[in-house]
């Protein structure tokens, strides 16, 4: 290969799997090594992937044989309930990669790094088993923590994903038909991203998620009750303060739409609206959840994890300006 840092993808034909195939092959320090898929095994990767100029096949290597294919770092893209098995299989063989999780089987286990970089970075060094955050739970995060320290009861969180988010076996939730001119709730207590944001901020979240038509890009409003009566140029100022520097996060004065993010790098804030009394804050976030949601975080914990730029291979848009 090429001196490059490489990775392997496990679950590799999915939507997250795809995007990271994508961001790799554009990475100046990151080559594949391998991409796993049983429905496209034997297949070249550039049938699928233009973008991928190499002669790599998929493959659908036993848990087992992943430790010998011999990848810097593995990124597993599979259902939630699979990473396990496959972690045992490198412990088993004494073979300690960087593993980055995208499900949510290592979010709340102390032993993993949780990987939201513009809120955890600080703790990343050295870490080499990595749990990407969920989509929901990254929009929910940034659009509330620059407040933290104000909030007065649980905030409430209403979610809308577009119908990726429910990958590519076929439910209810990614079926165009029974999506189509409809608004489908779902998990409207207890979703795991409710769990991973309340334990992160250590405040209780209340969320309720809803898939719509389009395929790509959610939205979260949050409603946060405030301690301390604010305005809104001193909200502004917070978010502002709190995520400059931050290509990846930016801050809105009007509310951000679901149409304008697709397909991009970064999460957009917005529309903070508080009641007359100050003590009631409303806040937006859009976000590509196959993106910063998913596989861009990806990348920013693996350039962490070998040592490069944070956003090094992450194609950064400028057609939006922040406020
Ligand atoms: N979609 C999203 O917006 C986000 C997803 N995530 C998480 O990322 C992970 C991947 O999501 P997504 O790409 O949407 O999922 P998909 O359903 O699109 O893809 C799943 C992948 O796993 C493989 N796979 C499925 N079942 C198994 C199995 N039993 N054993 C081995 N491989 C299997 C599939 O390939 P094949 O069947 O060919 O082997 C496919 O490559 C999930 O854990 C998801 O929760 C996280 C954030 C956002
Ligand atoms: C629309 C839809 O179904 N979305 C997914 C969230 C995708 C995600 O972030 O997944 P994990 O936390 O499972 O990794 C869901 O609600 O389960």
């Amino acid at each position: 290969m090429s001196g490059k840092t490489t990775i392997g993808i496990v679950g590799a034909r999915g939507h997250v799997g795809t995007e990271l195939i994508k961001l790799i092959c554009g990475h100046p320090r990151f080559d594949l090594a391998y991409v796993s898929s049983r429905e496209r095994a034997g297949r070249l990767v550039s049938e699928f992937e233009p973008s991928y100029r190499g002669e790599l096949r998929y493959s659908a290597p036993a848990n087992e044989d992943l430790p010998t294919l011999g990848a810097d770092a593995v990124v597993l893209a599979l259902p939630n309930g699979k990473a396990a098995a496959c972690v045992a299989a490198f412990d088993f063989a004494n073979v300690d990669p960087v593993i980055v999780d995208l499900s949510a089987d290592f979010r709340f286990d102390p032993a993993w790094y949780y990987g939201l970089p513009e809120l955890t970075r600080v703790w990343h060094p050295g870490k080499r088993r990595i749990s990407n955050p969920g989509c929901y739970a990254t929009a929910m995060q940034l659009a509330i923590a620059p407040m933290r320290e104000f909030i007065n009861g649980p905030v409430q969180c209403f979610g809308v994903s577009g119908y990726s988010g429910a990958g590519t076996t076929p439910s209810d939730k990614n079926n165009p038909d029974k999506l189509r001119d409809n608004l489908m709730p779902y998990a409207l207590t207890g979703h795991v991203h409710e769990r991973e944001v309340s334990t992160q901020l250590r405040h209780p979240v209340e969320f309720m998620p809803h898939v719509a038509p389009h395929f790509r890009g959610l939205t979260i409003t949050a409603n946060l009750h405030l301690r301390t009566a604010f305005d809104r140029e001193a909200v502004l100022a917070r978010y502002r303060d709190a995520y400059a520097g931050e290509p990846l996060v930016r801050v809105f004065d009007d509310a951000p739409w679901v149409s304008n993010i697709a397909g991009r790098q970064h999460v957009e804030l917005g529309g903070f609206t508080l009641s007359e009394d100050g003590h009631r804050l409303v806040v937006v976030a859009t976000e590509d959840n196959l993106l910063k949601g998913a596989a861009t975080q990806a990348l920013q914990n693996l350039n962490l994890a070998f040592g490069f730029d944070e956003f090094a291979g992450i194609p950064l848009d400028t057609h939006a300006e922040a406020a």
